[in-house]
């Protein structure tokens, strides 16, 4: 399971919860303007946007999880086992393969909009990486300071969904988690009064009585209506820090501790294997990791943009303690 969502203050701020029982040996991959996107079935690209994102330990290709452009365009992958369907390569259409598809998208365009236009013509082919890597059933969120879409493949194409609530986790697809949403119309950051009965009195006796019903547990459509209502009751002020803060605090409120998702495998638990922040506007990547609370910054602006080379750092995993005595 995974979840991702946005956040605006002065700065939009995009990421997710990466939520895995195994990892690719993940690290931020930095894709500089001049490296070449050779595609499988279109054209190569030698010049693009450049590129910051967490991808898979795997030299000379870029596979990313999540990443944001220097325009400040940014998107997640994130499962959809069972419902995800690829397709064979059409005449006629810009045929991507899933695993091409965020250095495309993140590559080519600048906006959500433009993103939106250009789906109208990419189909996405199922073509393995290699034997090793198979396709994943996967859906995104798109997301900029304008606003935020999901893309989902289904067997007669993209579906393109306008993404007001600025959340996605996995199952089941977005239309469905959307519409659960109305089952929690009445839930609130306030105390409610008591509607129950002009009977009899009910009791006050705690905060946070609003959002009674709220579900807490890990599936993917509770995980939904949670992250949903934390971000949309999101206050903070709109500093840099106290906006990452806030970020890290929303994707928190739907974390998946070690030892609570059981995967069918002795000794493998589903789990936050890392939480990233984007700040879009100024293209930094902040994360932190299951082990290591600290955040940790990348600037994709600090780089020399203009290289062909990837660029990759290791994820920081080291827990870092601050002692004071
Ligand atoms: C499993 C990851 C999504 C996390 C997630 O949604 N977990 C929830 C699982 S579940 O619903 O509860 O079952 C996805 C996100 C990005 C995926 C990776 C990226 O697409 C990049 C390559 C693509 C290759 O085709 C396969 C390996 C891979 C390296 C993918 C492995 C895996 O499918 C990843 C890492």
């Amino acid at each position: 399971m995974c979840t991702a969502s946005n956040y605006i203050t002065k700065d939009h701020y995009f990421g997710r919860n990466f939520d895995y029982e195994i990892s690719y040996n993940e690290r931020v991959t930095i894709t500089p303007r001049n490296y070449k996107f050779e595609y499988r079935l279109i054209d190569d690209i030698e010049s693009h946007y450049a590129i910051i994102g967490v991808a898979a330990g795997v030299d000379g290709y870029p596979l990313y999880y999540d990443a944001c452009n220097e325009k400040g365009l940014s998107i997640a992958g994130l499962n959809f086992e069972g419902n995800a369907v690829y397709l064979e390569e059409k005449e006629g259409m810009v045929n991507v393969t899933p695993f091409e598809f965020i250095p495309y998208i993140l590559g080519t365009y600048s906006n959500v909009s433009e993103v939106k236009k250009a789906l109208e013509n990419i189909n996405l082919v199922n073509i393995n990486f290699s034997e090793e890597l198979p396709l994943s059933p996967l859906h995104w969120m798109i997301s900029d300071d304008t606003g935020a879409i999901v893309v989902e493949p289904l067997k007669d194409g993209l579906k393109v969904y306008d993404n007001p609530v600025g959340v996605l986790t996995n199952n089941p697809p977005f239309d469905k988690q959307l519409f659960t949403l109305n089952d929690y119309r009445s839930l609130s950051n306030r105390n409610p009064e008591n509607t129950f009965s002009k009977d009899f009195d009910l009791d006050e006796y705690s905060r946070g009585m609003g959002a009674i019903g709220l579900p807490g547990d890990l599936s993917s459509s509770s995980r939904f209506a949670k992250v949903a209502f934390t971000r949309a009751n999101s206050f903070s002020s709109d500093g840099e820090e106290e906006s990452v803060s806030q970020f890290f605090h929303i994707l928190g409120s739907v974390e998946q501790q070690n030892g609570c998702t059981f995967i069918n495998d002795p000794d493998l638990y589903e789990y936050t294997i890392y939480t990233s922040c984007y700040n879009t506007n100024k293209a930094v990547l902040y994360y932190r990791t299951y082990s290591n609370s600290q955040i940790t910054a990348v600037k994709l602006m600090s780089e020399d943009l203009d290289s062909a080379e990837l660029i990759n750092y290791r994820l920081e995993t080291e827990e870092q303690i601050a002692y004071i005595n």
